[in-house]
């Protein structure tokens, strides 16, 4: 079992109630109303915002040119995202005006801030054991979503599946869950005590996420 395997399965059942999440059902079969979306979609420019913040933190609390090109390159991708992401919330009825006119919910303030904190108060791998479930949830939930065939005809939610099921993206997530262990490989038991409490929380701040999605919060 490698160490996320490991770390997954001491964060059970969180993991499987933010994978198999209410919102993450209705977006595979279609129900889930736009404005539930429309919501989850412009926090998320907010939270990418922070993940952003993260990710430049985390070339700060590098040892070495090889932690910091990994994290430079995750950093210039998910800045790439965001113009993908604003033309993406276009599609679905959002302009960019009201995006950063909107106010941060409180999940996403708890959740970004939560990661940002895990950085800036401890070092890389305890930053990384923060943003790991992020990456490498949406990984799993497109994973669940087309391995079990959930997905339904003319779903209107298709292009945000295939995005999380592509090829870029699967590679993207586990090429971080790689460096991730490498960090991790020789901490001692204490220290991946912590490891392991910071990717519980951040996979309970998920939960709270898509929760935020359905009860427009
Ligand atoms: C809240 C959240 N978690 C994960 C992802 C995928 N990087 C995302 N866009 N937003």
């Amino acid at each position: 079992m490698t160490i996320t395997q490991d770390l997954i399965k001491n964060s059970k059942p969180h993991w499987d109630n933010y994978i198999k999440h209410e919102f993450v059902q209705k977006l595979a079969n279609g129900t889930l109303e736009l404005k539930n979306f429309q919501h989850y979609l412009m926090q998320d420019y907010i939270y990418l915002f922070h993940y952003s913040r993260a990710f430049a933190l985390a070339m700060y609390k590098s040892d070495n040119f090889e932690q910091m090109e990994f994290s430079r390159q995750a950093l210039n991708s998910i800045l790439d995202e965001i113009q993908l992401h604003i033309n993406y919330c276009k599609e679905f009825g959002i302009d960019e005006k009201s995006i950063h006119e909107q106010k941060e919910s409180p999940a996403c303030v708890a959740y970004t801030r939560y990661v940002l904190d895990c950085g800036l108060s401890g070092d890389l791998t305890q930053l990384y054991a923060a943003v790991i479930p992020c990456f490498l949830g949406y990984a799993k939930v497109a994973d669940y979503i087309t391995l079990n065939n959930l997905s339904v005809a003319n779903n209107p939610y298709q292009s945000w599946i295939d995005m999380y099921s592509s090829k870029e993206y699967q590679e993207a997530a586990n090429d971080a869950t790689e460096f991730f262990e490498g960090l991790c490989k020789d901490l001692s038991k204490k220290q991946m005590g912590k490891i392991q409490d910071i990717f519980t929380t951040a996979t309970r701040m998920e939960i709270s996420f898509w929760q935020m999605g359905l009860d427009l919060s």
